[in-house]
């Protein structure tokens, strides 16, 4: 057949086979839009956290659903975007590029390169949201992760599949601490994610430098959505990593996740709640935030071996005002992580670092992957080192005397604890029994009071 009748062919082919009937498409509009957050109307059909994408080539999530308008996160800078701007659902959801090809690279959460080397030969993408394993699919944390950091290693042991938080002052060596850790992984079969939410850049560049140095870079990926990075790109950065890692756990893998920090990240998430007009909670964060963050940290988790065997382990990092440990976002992270490792800013002034507080630092579940003989020399070491802090600074400590339980205190100013010296009593049970059940008392010295006992 010649050339120009087969050209024919296939054209009359492809013609016929095209659809050319009418194409109902929803067209939205931006009503508002300012500090990277769109308000749109005319999307009824739009889902929550749905890929919308403008006209002018920016993509942004669905944030917020309104009867009539949503809130939209951009995920680009906000310049090239106006009022009366179209936008378009896609029906998907937000996805980032996961597998080898992110290993030795500095992606941000979208998984662009930021590094300079080059596209990403991504193995698939994969949505950022994903369900946390149910506990069916969860094995016990029973393999160690070790830190390469004595004190941790010794009395707050880790566990593969473990959720540790590193909470601190700002400079307390947070950041040291978890790039530390990485580095401990150089030699493991252990990948590592460093996630930088919010940021300083030259912070990001040390320890980006730290992990180049010690030769752990190639088995790492850092995610980086700096300061100035539109706070949808923030918001979603612990969700993208936890992908990433999440893709080589599936496969059997072992992984680590730095989230540095969360802190940022809960003030990124108040700020676009308080930009799309949603109420206000406790300091000003929406009510939704310990949600956030516990559906993201859930989905650390040691497998069982029908699944694959991998895990996850996650270090969060948090920080905290004036060591206020009660603040709200520091209390949520604690009652959500299997356990706390807690910087002081006094002993980092005091030159001991990590500045670890074996006082108040604990690790829940990493104590089972330690050998019976060093798990029973920690705890007699913690017990020791709390009972020496508790006479430095007048903790309180509970005590049975004489079969009835008793709060202890200690005073580092003698005088002042011979004054308190009344012994109050209090009677259980709203004053009912008769026979006095917690006694306290304040002594000046730890020993006095340990001697009771
Ligand atoms: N174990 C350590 N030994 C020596 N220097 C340390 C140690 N830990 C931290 N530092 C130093 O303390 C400074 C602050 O450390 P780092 O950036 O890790 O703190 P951070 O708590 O993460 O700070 P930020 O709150 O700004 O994120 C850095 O200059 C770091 O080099």
């Amino acid at each position: 057949m010649p050339h120009d009748t087969l050209w024919l062919k296939d054209a009359t082919t492809r013609v016929q086979s095209t659809a050319l009937g009418p194409v109902a498409e929803h067209r939205g509009r931006v009503e508002d839009i300012a500090d990277g957050v769109a308000m749109i109307s005319g999307l009824p059909d739009v889902r929550l956290d749905e890929l919308l994408r403008f006209d002018a080539g920016a993509f942004g999530f669905a944030q917020v659903l309104e009867p009539d308008r949503i809130g939209c996160v951009l995920l680009d800078a906000a310049h090239a975007l106006q009022a009366g701007d179209a936008v378009h659902g896609t029906g998907d959801v937000v996805r980032v590029p996961v597998g080898a090809g992110l290993l030795g690279r500095i992606v941000d959460p979208l998984g662009r390169p930021l590094d300079g080397k080059g596209p990403i030969t991504a193995e698939a993408t994969l949505p950022i949201e994903r369900d946390a394993p149910g506990i069916i699919e969860r094995d016990l944390v029973v393999n160690p992760v070790q830190t390469g950091v004595l004190v941790v290693d010794t009395l707050f042991a880790l566990g593969r599949g473990q959720r540790e938080l590193i909470i601190g002052d700002p400079a307390t060596g947070k950041t040291t601490l978890a790039a530390d850790t990485i580095i401990a992984q150089r030699d493991t079969d252990m990948i590592c994610i460093y996630v930088a939410v919010g940021q300083k850049t030259s912070a990001v560049r040390r320890a980006v430098d730290a992990l180049q140095t010690h030769a752990a870079f190639g088995r790492c990926i850092v995610v980086v959505a700096g300061p100035a990075t539109p706070p949808g790109l923030q918001w979603i950065a612990p969700f993208a990593g936890m992908t990433m890692a999440e893709h080589f756990r599936d496969k059997g893998g072992h992984t680590l996740i730095v989230i540095d920090d969360l802190s940022k990240h809960a003030a990124t998430h108040r700020e676009i709640a308080l930009l799309t007009r949603q109420s206000p909670g406790r300091e000003a964060y929406p009510g939704d935030v310990f949600y956030v963050h516990a559906r993201l940290l859930e989905r650390a988790a040691k497998l069982s071996q029908a699944r694959g065997g991998g895990s996850l382990t996650a270090l969060p990092i948090a920080q905290t005002e004036a060591g206020n440990l009660s603040a709200y976002i520091p209390t949520n992270l604690i009652s959500i992580t299997d356990g706390q490792i807690v910087l002081n800013a006094r002993l980092f002034q005091e030159g001991q670092k990590p500045a670890v507080d074996v006082g108040v630092s604990v690790s829940r579940v990493g104590g089972k992957t330690q050998a019976p003989a060093l798990r029973d020399a920690a705890k007699s070491l913690r017990l020791g080192v709390r009972a020496r802090i508790a006479a430095r600074h007048g903790h309180i400590l509970a005590k049975r005397i004489g079969g009835h339980p008793r709060i202890l205190a200690c005073r580092d100013d003698p005088g002042q604890g011979r004054n308190q010296n009344d012994q109050r009593e209090q009677n259980g049970e709203g004053g009912r029994e008769s026979e006095p059940c917690f006694r306290l008392g304040f002594f000046d010295r730890w020993h006095e009071a340990a001697s009771l006992g």
